[in-house]
């Protein structure tokens, strides 16, 4: 059974947020995706089980919509191992529902209980203990961590159907759980609400509000985002094939 282990009395955790808040409909189902199955569990409760395996979480948020309620009740009795999860319900839009997360847990960033927040999506059920470990650690360490892919083909920007040149620097594909000290991610969080900014994922937020910097950190090929059907596919074969 997982059980999350409290951290010794002074010393603060971190925290991981899940998103499932999101509709997810590319992937067919009449259902939100991450209550699909999933060799033998939900989507859903593949990524908080990968959280609750690291010993430097001390809690789970998971965001999840109003109407999903009676699914979410279904995964935290049957499908987590006893976890300890904090249920908060969504916004709007995926920066809304990453607020909420954040004010949920304001009084402990506020008392320094918990020091870093990883922000996840839920849709990524294959997301190993190991990397939320190097993004905390690079978040802990720098301020801001995302785990990217090295983009290995040519990149070329466009606008429309036309090309309009080249991306300077290095192009990483952006993954999830993206992790930063957790007063600075409020604070900035708070001000893009005021200043009505709507960014594309939390590093972006980031970027825009906060002085930290944000280091990448090597992603995992597995951690794909389960968006077309053809996602669930590999995703069972990976799962299955590590039995
Ligand atoms: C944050 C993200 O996973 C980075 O690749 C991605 O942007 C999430 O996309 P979604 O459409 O909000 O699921």
């Amino acid at each position: 059974m997982i059980r999350l282990v409290p951290t010794p009395r002074g010393i603060p955790f971190a925290a991981g947020v899940v998103l499932a808040s999101g509709a997810g409909t590319r992937v067919g189902a009449s259902l939100n995706k991450v209550y699909l199955p999933l060799a033998g569990r939900r989507i859903v409760s593949w990524s908080i089980g990968s959280f609750a395996r690291v010993p430097a979480i001390g809690a789970i948020v998971l965001v999840v919509r109003p109407q999903d309620d009676e699914l979410v009740k279904a995964v935290l009795e049957h499908e987590v191992d006893g976890a300890a999860v904090e249920v908060v319900h969504g916004g709007r839009t995926r920066q809304e529902s990453e607020l909420r997360a954040l004010r949920h847990l304001a009084t402990r960033i506020d008392e320094n209980v918990i020091d870093a927040v990883l922000i996840h999506d839920a849709a990524r059920p294959l997301v190993t203990p190991a990397l939320i470990n190097a993004v905390l650690a690079s978040a802990r360490e720098h301020g801001g961590a995302m785990p990217g892919l090295a983009a290995d083909d040519i990149h070329a920007a466009g606008e429309g159907d036309l090309l309009a040149g080249r991306p300077d620097g290095t192009v990483v594909r952006a993954q999830t759980p993206q992790g930063f000290r957790a007063r600075p991610l409020l604070e900035a969080y708070e001000q893009a609400a005021r200043e009505g900014f709507e960014g594309t994922d939390t590093a972006s937020v980031m970027e825009r509000f906060s002085s930290l910097p944000v280091r990448w950190v090597p992603g995992e090929e597995r951690n794909f985002k389960v968006t077309y059907p053809h996602d669930l596919v590999v995703a069972e074969q990976v799962l299955t094939s590590a039995r």
